[in-house]
């Protein structure tokens, strides 16, 4: 712990969060400023580093994230210091951060990096549970372990993650639109998905090159609670393998899926008795259950905004993130973007001088590029730490620096319902408005291709399965070659595209 309370008298590179955005930042200040002092701050005790990095392809990246102890990242990089402690204020006209245990810390620029935290349908209430964490994961998975029934509310990353990976529990999902996982798919795609959710038997996992998760190097000391409430950094792919979730119950997947609604008010047991409102008991598939109620008596209930009431053990709230922005709001002129993030321009700089951000805590608010957006996902953390160190330097070296080229080109590969997904460029053709065409290949059980086209050129594609397309593809946005000759042919398996375009 930072012995002085007095502020240092020297400025220096702070870097504010030990998750992916800002490690990667403070790793990469490290390697540029060897003779340099680097200060990491951050409320937990555990950080997360990337290794393994390897450049698959001009933008798709492929690394592993570790969770480690923070003296193995000041063995790593003798320069960088971390200090476990809460940042509390910003007093950014006096270049100073204070910390939790009183200590202050003059810096000559800095960086935030603190993530966000789950953003909950309801707050306070112990039968709703977000996802962040190992410490939230973990207590997730203690609840599971007693639950016959959960429901998830929330139709993005987690909620699609959960509901395949359950076992032994019903699970109920409402979701707010027409077809699962809207923020990764079109109806097209989630009808291919959705037959992997009745599949009773799970399969055996595919190994495919994508980010792993270990929490191998974590110490056992860093493995008991933090202590700094709701603070540690995003878990990321493959989270949950390391958990066993499983309920009480001895079948594999038991999904219903409540569509087009939203939660309109939850009950606490005691509560929905003396409403004398009436449950729905776990739908059977063909059978019109609307004449029964459920006779079990449940720990909380959820009317839905279709009218339909269900209880369960607990809800998982997977309804997306808020940049945890607060510490450092107060006394300082932020600009905030509409989801509330911190808003950066095209050097990762925030409206308030010598402040950079970088990861969730961030708005991207330079003019992007065709084919790129953000999205609160690991590689864009890694890529905006890395690319915030750059400027940093940058500004004290006084260059000047271009946007980095993995802005030009959203890029994203995971894993749903064990498929590997790859999403490329404006991949649900967010905002081409009705001026574009798709096109399809589906084969079903093994891949589903969907291409955007606008003006005869590739903007976007959904990959799902071994294609083994992404790289042609991804050349064939990034130099928007003109494809219109080649109609439907395109998508033809039998015709070897890496031949044409390469
Ligand atoms: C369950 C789950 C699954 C996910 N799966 C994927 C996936 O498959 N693929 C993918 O690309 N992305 C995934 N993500 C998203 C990804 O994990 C995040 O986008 C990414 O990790 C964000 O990194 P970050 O460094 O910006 O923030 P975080 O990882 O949240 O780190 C923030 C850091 O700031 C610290 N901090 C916060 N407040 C303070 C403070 N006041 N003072 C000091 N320190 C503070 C925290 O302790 C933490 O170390 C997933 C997220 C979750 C929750
Ligand atoms: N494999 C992956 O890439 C992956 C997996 C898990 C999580 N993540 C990331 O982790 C973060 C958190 O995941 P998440 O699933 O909570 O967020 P998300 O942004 O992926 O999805 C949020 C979902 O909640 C819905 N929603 C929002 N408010 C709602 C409300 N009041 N009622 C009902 N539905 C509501 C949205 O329509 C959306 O479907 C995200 O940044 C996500 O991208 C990524």
């Amino acid at each position: 712990m930072e012995a002085a309370r007095p502020p240092s008298t020297a400025g220096r590179f702070v870097v504010v969060g030990g998750g992916i955005a800002g490690v990667t930042c403070a790793e990469q200040l490290a390697i540029q400023f060897p003779s340099e002092d680097i200060l990491l701050i951050t409320a937990h005790p555990v950080i997360k580093a990337v290794t393994n990095f390897k450049q698959v392809s001009k933008v798709l990246e492929e690394f592993d994230v570790e969770e480690q102890p923070k003296t193995m990242l000041e063995n790593r990089f003798p320069n960088i210091k971390v200090i476990q402690s809460e940042v509390k204020q910003l007093k950014s006209k006096e270049h100073c951060i204070l910390t939790g245990d009183g200590s202050q810390h003059v810096y000559k620029k800095l960086c935030l990096c603190a993530g966000a935290k789950p953003k909950l349908i309801c707050e306070g209430n112990p039968y709703v549970l977000g996802i962040r964490d190992t410490d939230s994961a973990q207590e997730f998975q203690k609840q599971l372990t007693k639950a016959k029934r959960v429901m998830i509310i929330g139709n993005g990353g987690i909620a699609l993650e959960l509901v395949y990976e359950i076992e032994g529990c019903e699970v109920i999902w409402a979701i707010k639109d027409k077809a699962i996982g809207n923020t990764f798919f079109d109806a097209g795609a989630a009808e291919f998905l959705t037959s992997k959710l009745i599949a009773e038997k799970p399969e055996a996992r595919i190994a495919h090159k994508r980010t792993r998760y270990t929490t191998e190097g974590r110490k056992k000391e860093a493995q008991t609670k933090s202590g700094a409430g709701n603070l540690g950094s995003a878990l990321g792919p493959d989270w949950h393998e390391g958990l066993n979730l499983k309920g009480t119950k001895e079948f594999s997947h038991k999904v219903h899926i409540e569509t087009m609604c939203e939660v309109k008010k939850i009950y606490l047991q005691e509560e929905f008795r003396i409403s004398k409102k009436k449950s729905l008991p776990f739908p059977r598939d063909h059978c019109n259950q609307s004449v029964t109620t459920d006779k079990e008596a449940w720990p909380v209930y959820v009317e839905l905004t279709n009218e339909k009431t269900y209880g369960c053990d607990f809800i998982v709230s997977a309804t997306g993130v808020i940049p945890n922005t607060e510490p450092f709001l107060c006394g300082n002129n932020f600009d905030l973007g509409e989801d509330g993030g911190l808003k950066v321009d095209a050097h990762m700089h925030t409206s308030v001088s010598d402040v950079y951000a970088a990861g969730d805590i961030c708005t991207a608010s330079w003019p992007p590029s065709p084919f790129w957006q953000q999205m609160r996902l690991w590689t864009q953390a890694r890529q905006m730490g890395w690319y915030a160190a750059k400027c940093m330097a940058a500004a004290i070296l006084g260059e000047s620096i271009d946007l980095d080229f993995s802005f030009e080109l959203f890029a994203h590969v995971t894993k749903f319902f064990n498929y590997k997904v790859v999403l490329l460029g404006k991949y649900n053709a967010q905002g081409l408005g009705s001026d574009h065409e798709l096109m399809l290949r589906c084969t079903k059980g093994q891949e589903y291709v969907k291409v955007v086209m606008q003006n005869g050129q590739m903007m976007g594609a959904v990959l799902i399965g071994e294609t083994d397309l992404e790289e042609t593809f991804e050349n064939l946005i990034l130099n928007q070659t003109d494809l219109s000759s080649y109609g439907e042919d395109l998508l033809d398996p039998n015709i070897d595209l890496e031949d044409y375009f390469d």
